[in-house]
């Protein structure tokens, strides 16, 4: 476990990488700052008691060149800490910025097929909160951590050129209060916010699906059960966090009680030389608050070890998905994309990582270049599978699948998925305006292609009529547009995007007939010229297709099987 923890927090050292100008930077001035305000403190002290002395009499001082040095400490120190703040933030917020780019990278080719497993509201998570914590290993727990250890170096060096036993308690001090202390508190905070982190992911997932489901939670009463279970997981949470708090005031309390003590020893080892005329009386004054002031250099260090045992679970969380090798593996070297796009399965079996049943088994077809073929089968036959094979969302594991006699492993996913257009029944209208999601096929399109697209899709006359035309807001998955106009608007995108390769899945489902119509007849126009797999139990939509396959528990069956099975049921 202490392994592992070790081996994530050097991966998240080097991610650090791009941004170490600026995090040098924020360092250089952290040490700045803690370094002015000790030796403000310590240069006030020395030089109020030798005001005093010399108003008495008993020093004679030249005044100018301390009261000087104090002006300069104060401003120093300001500004430095308005550098540095701004400084370490820009830093952070680099980091932030590169941390979400490289976690995206990893995420995408892991979709859908890797990620599965986790709940929606678990990515998200994962993507906000758990990035956001990783920022911490610069700001909270490298920064304040560097700078402590380089500062406790020259205060201590500085502190035994005036006395050896007073730079030896201070030390103790710092390290007990700096290191020993917050590790204590580090080990017995680490479980509680370990699962603070992994339970906040659990009930953020769990709320997202009941604000999903909320509609059937209130038509089957289940509404009340759902929120008092997440209620119980809050009141859990709330339990750890308390948990926490409680382990740090107890941590921040002991440090108050020994940075006194250890004022107090310095006082009392230094005082002697002082008596005994060793050491000049203003000294005193300034290594008894050198000491108080020095605490400032490891008061980060609690923190940095909190926020070390967040930012480590959420690191491992991070992880675990940036580890997950993807399904689908594009090629090394890719070969050149064919010409001719006739799709071949060959003695092609599937099934879904961790299944114990086949979801394909033995699939043989061919669908010639521009040809439109139908598929059709019970629900749960396989149709799905088929087609999503073709897009790289799985990796089939026997017989090959070839495009134009390539076959689509030497081609990339991407290269893949550039070849087709895709129309679900589920197909995604994002909650922007008609035209942004027109441009999500072709982000230079102009409005004459817009137009035009929307003509070929049978939905531009209507388009133009609303109010706002293009500009016209979608709402959430295009709630503010009939499902006929919605599903048009998917076809309309498909052909601005123009693939080759069209796979359509039940593609009216969920329409009225006159709605039926209109997409049919949008869809037999995308599909003149196009290689076509169109899945669809419907009557009216497989007529389109001189070709159907037939899917039954994964496999292809012949018509007469089909006759038999139909015989069969009735
Ligand atoms: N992501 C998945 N993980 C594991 N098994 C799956 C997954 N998706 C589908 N299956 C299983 O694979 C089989 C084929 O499913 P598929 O979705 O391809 O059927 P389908 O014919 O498209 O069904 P429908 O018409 O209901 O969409 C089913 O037994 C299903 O339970």
């Amino acid at each position: 476990m202490r392994g592992q923890a070790i081996r994530d927090l050097w991966r998240l050292l080097l991610l650090l990488g791009p941004a170490w100008r600026w995090q040098v930077a924020g360092l250089v001035l952290g040490i700045l700052v803690i370094l002015t305000n000790v030796g403000l403190l310590a240069l006030s002290g020395w030089f109020i008691t030798a005001m005093g002395m010399a108003g008495l009499g008993l020093l004679h001082i030249e005044y100018f060149v301390p009261a000087a040095a104090i002006r300069a400490l104060a401003i120093l120190r300001t500004v430095g800490r308005y550098l540095e703040r701004l400084v370490t933030h820009d830093a952070t917020l680099r980091l932030l910025s590169d941390l979400r780019v490289w976690f995206y990278t990893h995420l995408e080719p892991l979709a859908p097929a890797g990620l599965q497993r986790h709940r929606t509201g678990d990515l998200l998570s994962r993507i906000r909160a758990d990035i956001d914590s990783l920022d911490n290993v610069y700001l909270r727990v490298l920064a304040p951590s560097l700078a402590a250890f380089i500062c406790m170096c020259f205060i201590t060096i500085f502190l035994a050129r005036f006395s050896l036993a007073a730079a030896v308690t201070d030390l103790l001090g710092l390290i007990i209060v700096g290191i020993g202390l917050p590790m204590l508190a580090f080990r017995a905070v680490r479980r509680p916010a370990e699962a603070a982190v992994s339970g906040r992911g659990r009930l953020r997932a769990d709320i997202a699906d009941t604000i999903r489901g909320y509609d059937e939670l209130r038509v089957f009463g289940a509404l009340m059960r759902q929120t008092s279970r997440q209620e119980v997981a809050h009141t859990a949470l709330d339990r750890l966090k308390l948990q926490g708090t409680r382990i740090e005031s107890a941590a921040t309390g002991s440090a108050l009680v020994l940075i006194q003590m250890t004022m107090l020893t310095a006082f009392a080892v230094t005082i002697h030389p002082v008596i005994s005329g060793r050491l000049p009386a203003p000294d005193l004054a300034m290594i008894v608050l050198l000491v108080l002031a020095s605490f400032d250099a490891v008061s980060g260090l609690p923190g940095a070890y909190r926020a070390l045992g967040q930012t480590l679970g959420a690191a491992r969380r991070i992880f675990e998905i940036v580890d997950t090798p993807p399904t689908v593996k594009d090629p090394t070297q890719e070969a050149p994309v064919p010409a001719r796009l006739d799709i071949t399965f060959r003695d092609v079996s599937f099934r879904y990582p961790g299944s114990e049943g086949w979801a394909l088994r033995h699939i043989n077809c061919h669908a010639p270049a521009g040809s439109a073929i139908g598929i059709m089968g019970q629900s749960g036959s396989g149709k799905t599978s088929l087609v999503n094979l073709i897009l790289r969302f799985w990796e089939f594991q026997e017989g090959d699948i070839t495009i134009g006699g390539v076959s689509i492993r030497d081609l990339s996913a991407e290269t893949m998925r550039g070849l087709c257009s895709v129309i679900t029944q589920q197909t995604h209208l994002f909650n922007t305006s008609i035209r942004e999601n027109l441009r999500i096929a072709k982000p230079a399109a102009t409005e004459v292609e817009m137009e035009a697209a929307l003509e070929c899709a049978g939905v531009r006359e209507e388009v133009l009529a609303m109010t706002r035309g293009l500009d016209t807001m979608v709402g959430e998955l295009g709630a503010q547009l009939s499902g006929g106009q919605a599903r048009r608007i998917a076809i309309a995108r498909a052909f601005l995007k123009d693939a080759p390769i069209l796979i359509l899945d039940e593609p009216t489902e969920g329409l009225d007939a006159l709605s039926e119509d209109a997409v049919n007849r949008a869809l037999t126009r995308l599909m003149q010229g196009r290689t076509s797999l169109v899945i669809s139990h419907r009557r009216q939509t497989l007529r389109l297709f001189r070709t159907i396959l037939h899917i039954a528990d994964g496999r292809i069956i012949g018509p007469e099987q089909v006759t038999r099975m139909i015989a069969d049921k009735q």
